[in-house]
């Protein structure tokens, strides 16, 4: 079984963020009533969002709702945002692995809450309260990969550029439901792709196979591997990029964090402050006093 590791894309923030972690696209100013959509979305109950973090400083973050595809209800929204809070403050993490139960990723929202979340309001405080979570998963310090084995539809595309098998299928289906991506899956597949490519899927609601992401641009690599192995396997893939200190690979991650989403003096900027964090520290004085060879 082929796999297709999509590394996240990386976005990135302007200085004053890389200091608090906090900077999150919408607030009160923007009309957004982080409460009120909450208080909605937890009637919608069901599934879980599971966060396991390894010693190694890689996290597992699982879709868990196969009942339905791995469809997210409105706790599982809400859980997803506690769940990135938390890895927002894992000082020793390096790398992220996000995948769905029982080998299917994600089907997109529960339908049942998306029928219930009936006013364009309601609708968009919804989009307002995924894209500050997948903004922030995005801009975690964390070298990251999502992969899929089954489906990815909807808001399930929309999640960060993922992994698929070869029996795995990547679809934005929005178009068939009336519907746009809005958890920002159009804003980060231009990113991704172009913007010639991202309108076919979309108004094309195409079904994307591992060979298609891979002309697409969209897979970084092919693992083959079978399914009771395969989250073995993105371990073994992720790794290859998360060696050495967390402090390190944090500062790896959010200097080109900050150099994609920053006008260049700001990103200049922010990398001489990341640089300083690092200058004389642990890892780098270990690496003086070793005088290592790169081979
Ligand atoms: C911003 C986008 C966002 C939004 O607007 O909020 C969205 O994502 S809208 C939702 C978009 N997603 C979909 O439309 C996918 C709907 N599901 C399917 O097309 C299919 O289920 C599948 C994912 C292609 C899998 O098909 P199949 O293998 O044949 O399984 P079933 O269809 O029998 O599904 C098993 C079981 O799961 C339930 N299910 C699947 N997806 C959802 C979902 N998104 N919400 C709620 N429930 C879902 C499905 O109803 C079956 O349940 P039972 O009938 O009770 O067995």
């Amino acid at each position: 079984m082929g796999i297709f590791l999509w590394r996240r894309t990386i976005s990135t923030l302007n200085i004053r963020w890389l200091h608090c972690r906090c900077l999150t696209l919408y607030n009160s100013s923007h009309g957004y009533d982080e409460v009120k959509i909450k208080e909605k979305l937890s009637r919608f109950k069901g599934g879980s969002i599971n966060l396991s973090k390894m010693d190694n400083g890689i996290a597992e973050l699982c879709i868990n709702n196969p009942a339905r595809m791995n469809a997210f209800t409105g706790t599982m929204m809400i859980e997803l945002e506690e769940r990135i809070s938390d890895l927002e403050s894992w000082h020793d993490g390096k790398g992220l692995i996000v995948y769905g139960a029982e080998n299917t990723f994600c089907s997109g929202s529960d339908l049942n809450a998306v029928k219930a979340i009936s006013t364009p309001q309601e609708g968009m405080m919804m989009c307002m309260l995924m894209q500050n979570t997948l903004t922030r998963l995005q801009r975690l310090p964390l070298i990251s990969l999502a992969f899929i084995q089954g489906k990815a539809l909807g808001g399930g595309a929309e999640l960060p550029q993922l992994v698929i098998s070869d029996e795995s299928e990547v679809r934005f289906v929005h178009k068939q439901m009336g519907l746009v991506p809005g958890w920002g899956g159009a804003a980060r597949l231009i990113e991704i792709i172009g913007s010639r490519h991202a309108l076919k899927l979309l108004s094309g609601s195409l079904r994307v196979n591992p060979v298609h992401a891979l002309e697409l641009g969209l897979a970084d690599d092919i693992i083959s591997t079978g399914v009771d192995d395969s989250l073995l396997e993105a371990h073994k893939w992720i790794m290859q990029y998360t060696k050495g200190s967390a402090d390190v690979n944090q500062a790896v991650k959010k200097v080109i964090t900050s150099g994609r989403e920053n006008i260049l003096a700001d990103a200049l900027r922010a990398e001489k402050e990341i640089f300083g964090n690092v200058w004389g520290g642990p890892a780098n004085l270990q690496a003086l006093a070793k005088g290592t060879k790169h081979k």
